[in-house]
């Protein structure tokens, strides 16, 4: 499979695109006769996780149901005929952004695979850097890879694996993996749900009419008035099981050796929604501690802050209080457009910024403004928001980022390019940054300043409370696919180009 890869180079250039890419929401229900209603329902509200593709399987006793659908999932889950097809009283479901494997049908997710032991349907949060390494040495050894997803590499070990049962063989194959994942599978009478040992994604038990939930945010367990149980703990794998006589059992393995919880500060910075709580945190209170902190570290003397919406909005609102100068919407946001961030390709990504914010001029005119944003990636966002505001009539434009400079490529599924392409990375200054953006002054909160506002004290450089490799280029794990990678060689293989 490698030589032919490289015997292709036209082909695997195609597939290998310039960025990394996140996120993706997983949601299981088990035991609940509404189940696949229930889980497009959540799928809804974790569809900020991802906008490529969405997929429910379910099982009804008897066979297995799948639907998976490039696209929202309002665009077919709603449909009572689609809801229809996936019957059963147990289901689960995945919404979408490739971190490996293009955006292709067969990529999306839930994965099902027929074992020895039943079927099983698995979905995945994050991103393994180990991935394309078990990939190849399963092809070698006789596997035949239904898609390009690192996924799919954890069927291909369960189905491997010599125990017994459906769960022990999943444990076995998470044994196997490396990097970060949030993962549910479910077979004819189990649904389980298993995280990280470092639990850089996140995933939560719920309760719904006494039946158990897995989610990736609190906000998909808000959305069907279900309560909130408890975090799935890094490194546990939590297994919920239909009895004969209908009851359901729960039973919680820490399979792995014991690591210490380093959860992605990017879920508090950007991915999660506000609403949702994180490892125990509310989102919204720590985006507005940032806030907070960087009034108090990057202060300017201006007549209102401005959010640069969505994502930057509660670190203004943190950052007008701390700061007392007024907050006003002065920039609009299209609520029709998608996350810029999360785009597939930087033309898109651009395209996006200038279809999805407009100045409100009322607000903005004749005023020196504080735009806030919770992070720069590329830029591209800043560069058009200064612009825009300036036309509107702007005196001064002063950015305030609610995180640090990003230097590092993430591998644990956020959509960070290559590292040369990160702004930060570009200018060998703060004022050459600024001077590009074309605002009048530039600040980001410090690494400091960003721990205390989540988990209310200072990074402790011995032991890091958090991940956050890409401040500082300190990896949580082995980053085994990169070991002795050339530059240019792909991220992943596929001799297929598939339309759509
Ligand atoms: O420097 P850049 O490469 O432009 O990336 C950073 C921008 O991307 C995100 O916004 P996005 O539009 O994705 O989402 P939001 O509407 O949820 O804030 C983020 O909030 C920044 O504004
Ligand atoms: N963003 C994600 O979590 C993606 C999951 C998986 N790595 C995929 O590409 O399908």
């Amino acid at each position: 499979m490698e030589s032919s890869v490289n015997r292709h180079p036209s082909i695997v250039d195609d597939l290998d695109g310039d960025t990394l890419h996140e996120e993706c929401g997983v949601f299981g229900i088990l035991g609940h006769p509404e189940a696949a209603t229930l889980t497009a329902l959540g799928l809804h509200a974790l569809q900020h996780r991802g906008q490529e593709a969405a997929g429910i399987v379910s099982f009804d006793g008897r066979q297995f149901h799948s639907e998976r659908q490039l696209g929202l999932v309002g665009d077919h889950f709603t449909d009572p005929g689609t809801l229809k097809r996936i019957p059963g009283n147990m289901a689960m479901g995945h919404v979408r952004y490739s971190t490996t494997g293009e955006t292709i049908l067969r990529n999306v997710q839930p994965l099902f695979a027929e074992l020895e032991v039943g079927g099983i349907a698995i979905a995945h949060n994050g991103n393994l850097t180990n991935g394309l390494t078990l990939r190849r040495r399963l092809i070698a050894q006789g596997a035949i890879c239904q898609s390009t997803s690192d996924t799919e590499v954890v069927l291909h070990l369960i189905a491997r694996s010599q125990r017994t049962s459906s769960s022990d063989r999943f444990i076995d194959a998470l044994g196997a993996i490396e990097g970060a994942y949030a993962m549910i599978a479910m077979t004819r009478t189990k649904l389980i749900g298993a995280r990280d040992p470092n639990g850089i994604r996140p995933l939560v038990l719920g309760e719904l009419d006494g039946k158990p939930i897995f989610a990736s945010e609190t906000c998909a367990l808000d959305i069907i008035g279900a309560k909130f149980v408890r975090d799935v703990e890094n490194g546990e794998v939590v297994v919920c099981e239909i009895q004969a006589d209908g009851s359901i059992t729960i039973e919680s393995f820490k399979p792995f050796p014991k690591r210490r919880e380093r959860v992605c500060l990017f879920e508090y910075v950007y991915f999660a929604r506000p609403d949702s709580v994180v490892a125990g945190r509310s989102v919204y209170s720590a985006r507005k501690r940032m806030g907070i902190n960087l009034a108090k570290e990057a202060p300017v003397e201006a007549d209102v802050v401005v959010p640069v919406p969505d994502g930057g909005t509660p670190a203004a609102i943190g950052y007008a209080q701390a700061s007392g100068i007024p907050f006003e919407l002065g920039i609009i946001r299209n609520h029709y457009v998608g996350r810029t961030f999360i785009e597939p390709t930087q033309q898109i990504r651009a395209f996006g910024v200038k279809l999805k914010h407009s100045a409100n001029r009322a607000e903005i005119e004749g005023k020196r403004v504080v735009l806030v944003d919770d992070s720069i990636v590329r830029g591209t966002t800043s560069v058009k928001i200064v612009q825009m505001i300036r036309e509107a009539g702007a005196s001064e434009v002063h950015i305030r980022v609610a995180s640090p400079m990003i230097f590092h490529s993430d591998y644990y599924g956020i959509d960070t390019p290559d590292p040369e392409k990160l702004l930060a990375n570009q200018y060998g200054s703060l004022e050459d940054m600024c001077r590009f953006i074309g605002a009048d002054s530039l600040q980001f909160l410090s690494i400091d300043g960003l721990y205390e506002a989540v988990g209310g004290e200072k990074r402790n450089p011995l032991a890091p409370q958090f991940t956050d490799h890409y401040f500082t280029g300190d990896y949580p794990t082995q980053l085994t696919d990169l070991n002795g990678r050339s530059k240019n060689e792909p991220k992943q293989i596929s001799l297929l180009k598939e339309a759509g």
